[in-house]
């Protein structure tokens, strides 16, 4: 583990592609002061950067499928390192994706405290994904992609939920309501924390 993290707050957002994770983690930030890391906004970073390695990332992500785990989770670990001596909390959005993720971040980093569940039904995503992806422009906000990444999902890291649940420390957020109504939920869980 990592000394500089160690006392860090954690909570994992964990929820399906256009699910709501990155509408409500924005608040958050406004709200609590968090740090908010998306490990999807990383690795657009590392893309739109033109890097050798971005481009062999850009390949896997245009499909739907998941970068190496050792790639992102160094990603995410640089990142909270950076901000370790200001940060208030950190949101971990979308990591981990599968169980083996979560094992491998608390191995290097430290344990979560709270893990949000954004919860929306499937048909729910699908708009959400289709309407952002006519502005998003994202490689991977399009019909054909989606139904990849929503089958990843229900495969690889629902079981995340149900591996943290036995620790008890899963929040289910119902994201079907409006944005507003959402965090109201979300405010509860947060405060819960401190
Ligand atoms: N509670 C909500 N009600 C309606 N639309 C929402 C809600 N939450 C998010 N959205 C919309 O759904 C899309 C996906 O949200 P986003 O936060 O990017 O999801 P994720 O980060 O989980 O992929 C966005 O266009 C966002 O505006
Ligand atoms: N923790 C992780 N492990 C592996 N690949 C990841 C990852 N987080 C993101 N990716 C890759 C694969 C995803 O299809 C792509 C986009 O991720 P994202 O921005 O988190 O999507 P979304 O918020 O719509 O679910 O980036
Ligand atoms: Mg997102």
């Amino acid at each position: 583990m990592t000394d500089k993290l160690k006392d860090a707050k954690i909570v994992f957002v964990v929820g399906g592609p256009g699910s709501g994770k990155g509408t409500q983690c924005e608040k958050i930030v406004a709200k609590y002061g968090y740090t908010h890391l998306s490990s999807g906004d990383l690795l657009r970073a590392e893309v739109a950067s033109g890097s050798e390695r971005g481009k062999q990332l850009q390949a896997i992500m245009q499909k739907g499928e998941l970068v190496p785990l050792d790639t992102v989770l160094d990603m995410i670990k640089e990142a909270m390192i950076a901000k370790a001596d200001v940060s208030k909390g950190y949101l971990i959005d979308g990591y981990p994706r599968e169980v083996k993720q979560g094992e491998e971040f608390e191995k290097k980093i430290g344990a979560p405290a709270l893990l949000l569940y954004v919860d929306a039904k499937a048909e729910t995503m699908v708009k959400r994904l289709v309407k952002r992806g006519e502005t998003s422009g994202r490689a991977d906000d399009n019909e054909e992609t989606i139904k990849k990444r929503l089958d990843l999902y229900y495969k690889a890291t629902e079981p995340v939920i149900a591996y943290y649940e036995k620790r008890s420390i899963v929040r289910k957020i119902n994201s079907e309501l409006p944005v507003d109504e959402v965090f109201a939920i979300v405010e509860k869980a947060i405060d819960e924390l401190k």
